[in-house]
């Protein structure tokens, strides 16, 4: 039987709420066996390039991503946000090593062809460097992934948070037997997204498509899913979405089916 494996992923919107991040990293830290944390922080991103004079813009969840924009990128995810939560995790007594796909060649990906648009230094991961990354688990450690990637050629890319989170459990999958967490603002995927209460409690591909085209499910919820089905498609054990919550015991959360 393989080990397990927990890979949690957290957006940006619970990393800047202080308290919900102190909580989630509590209960992080009391995960039982080897756990690989991953972190976005788009809305950082949005507010420093902001101060910046810089415009962003969003299609479908995903940043259009200029020269300029990749520059507060590799500042603000690799940097700033990476950085803040190894500290934490150190203060909290839980050895951690902040990455980047350049370092250790973990995550290597492609630039997205040009179709209808254009989203610049965006990537999407061909490789990831699982030897290396189960290297790093078997003492204790826990890595924390930003949101970038690397090309082949040393490019650093933009990559969604989520991807990167279940592309690394689809990779670890063939060496551990790998449960993906999904901690956002939310509680899981909702009926109705004003009200925090209508947690769609299972989701199959079918329910998918439908709030997709039902406009129900939107912004950053779509690339999200796409990932959640990627994951559990490809070998990942169980996949679930929930707030900064979903670690407790008997959290309310979507639990993603076949
Ligand atoms: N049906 C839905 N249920 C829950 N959230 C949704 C839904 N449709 C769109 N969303 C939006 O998707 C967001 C989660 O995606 P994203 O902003 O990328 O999260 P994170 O940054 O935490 O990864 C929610 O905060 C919400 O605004
Ligand atoms: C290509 C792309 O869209 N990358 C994301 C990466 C950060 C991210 O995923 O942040 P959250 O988890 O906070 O949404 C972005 O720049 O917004």
């Amino acid at each position: 039987m393989k080990p397990s494996l927990k890979i949690v992923k957290i957006g940006g919107k619970l990393i800047e709420n202080e308290a919900l991040l102190n909580s989630f990293l509590d209960d992080f830290v009391q995960l039982n066996g080897p756990k690989i944390l991953c972190h976005g922080g788009g809305n950082k991103a949005t507010e420093v390039a902001g101060k910046l004079g810089n415009e962003t813009k969003m299609v479908d969840g995903r940043r259009i991503t200029d020269k300029d924009s990749m520059e507060v990128i590799t500042m603000v995810y690799g940097g700033l946000l990476n950085k803040n939560i190894v500290a934490k995790l150190q203060a909290k007594g839980q050895n951690a090593i902040g990455l980047c796909g350049a370092d250790g060649n973990v995550l290597i990906s492609k630039r997205r062809p040009v179709k209808e648009i254009d989203y610049g230094f965006v990537g999407d991961v061909v490789k990831v460097n699982s030897d290396f990354i189960a290297n790093l688990l078997s003492p204790g450690i826990v890595p924390v992934f930003s949101a970038i990637s690397c090309t082949e050629e040393g490019v650093l890319l933009n990559t969604n948070g989520d991807s990167v989170a279940s592309e690394i459990a689809i990779a670890m999958s063939k060496l551990y037997e790998t449960r993906l967490y999904f901690c956002s603002e939310k509680k899981g995927v909702l009926k109705d997204i004003s009200d925090e209460n209508s947690v769609i409690l299972k989701m199959d591909s079918e329910k998918y498509k439908e709030l997709v085209e039902a406009k129900v499910v939107t912004d950053g919820m779509l690339p999200k899913l796409h990932n959640c089905f990627q994951a559990i498609d490809r070998g990942v054990k169980s996949v679930l979405l929930g707030d900064s919550g979903l670690l407790k015991k008997n959290s309310i959360h979507t639990k993603i089916v076949k």
